[in-house]
């Protein structure tokens, strides 16, 4: 399968601080990708890249097989709503969406008006008028219906109410099952991503601490309890992500693709928010020698 965004040794800085740092990546098409970290972590630094609103300080970023936001064919296969879900306060609903029609030769008008239509929103409303969920709403509406090939989101959801984002969400699983979308979209709401996304990537202090397939991550993830040890005297073959310790008791979080034997350590599934959150809080130290964990479907 061909990667729909693809970076290689990517890093872009801003005076003398680095936002994003050796990045490499390669994220198949077709799917529905979670970019998750702190704040400050990068992600908004990523996705801008990839949509092109900036450039690289060093290494390539390519997308949809182009250089971002080269050219109206390169603009037409990607959608991005940044993080703040930009509208022009003095347009109504109706001008963003004619905006949106003359603006983007695979403007889906149907999918644009059903959405505003299920929204109950006013298309003779100023998005000035807007409140901050409806324009998020309205923003994203503009995104869906581009049908571009590559949607980008940034913080898609931080504004919706819980059961406007799940509703939201199902939106974008069904326009990229019907249509053959990928997405890439940024969030803080790990259960969302849990629920939505079929790939994932982790971002912690500007550098990708882990990628991949969600069915692989968690397949390859466990929870080992068992009598107080060092970690360092496991197997070889084993990534130790987290480790904690009671005086006789020592649970660790490992990545492994060898079944564990040890008849010592009582094994328990994980689900992706254990795996992220533990990626997320775990020390620099521990990833500083390994490559992140890139597995691409191809
Ligand atoms: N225009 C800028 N000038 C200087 N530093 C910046 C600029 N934009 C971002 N940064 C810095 O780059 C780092 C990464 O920021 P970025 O916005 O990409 O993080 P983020 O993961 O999207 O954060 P959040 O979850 O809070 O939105 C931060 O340390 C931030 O302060």
């Amino acid at each position: 399968m061909s990667a729909v965004l693809r970076a290689q040794a990517l890093g872009k800085k801003y005076k003398r601080r680095w936002a994003l740092q050796h990045c490499d990546l390669e994220v198949p098409a077709g799917r529905v990708v979670g970019l998750v970290g702190p704040n400050g972590a990068g992600k908004s630094t990523l996705l801008n890249l990839a949509s092109g609103m900036l450039t690289p300080t060093v290494g390539t970023i390519e997308v949809c097989g182009g250089r971002p936001a080269e050219g109206a064919e390169q603009l037409a296969k990607v959608g991005f709503v940044a993080q703040d879900t930009p509208t022009y306060a003095s347009l109504s609903v109706a001008d963003h969406l004619d905006f949106g029609r003359r603006l983007n030769p695979d403007w889906d008008d149907a999918v644009a008006l059903d959405r505003i239509r299920r929204l109950g929103l006013d298309l003779t409303q100023r998005a000035g008028k807007l409140s901050g969920g409806q324009r998020a709403q309205l923003a994203l509406t503009l995104g869906i219906a581009k049908r571009p090939e590559l949607l980008i989101l940034d913080e898609p959801v931080a504004a919706l109410d819980p059961l406007a984002r799940r509703e939201f969400m199902q939106d974008l699983m069904e326009a990229v099952a019907e249509h053959g979308m990928s997405v890439v979209l940024s969030s803080h709401l790990v259960s969302d991503v849990e629920r939505t996304c079929d790939y994932v990537i982790v971002l912690v202090d500007s550098r990708v601490r882990v990628a991949g397939d969600v069915d692989q991550l968690v397949g390859s993830h466990h929870r080992l309890t068992g009598p107080r040890r060092d970690p360092a005297t496991l197997p070889a073959g084993r990534h130790v992500i987290s480790a904690s310790h009671t005086d006789r008791q020592t649970t660790l979080l490992v990545r492994t693709d060898i079944p564990v034997h040890d008849p010592s350590w009582t094994v328990t599934p994980l689900g992706l928010e254990d795996i992220v959150l533990a990626y997320m809080t775990s020390p620099a130290e521990a990833f500083r020698d390994t490559r992140p964990v890139l597995e691409v479907l191809r």
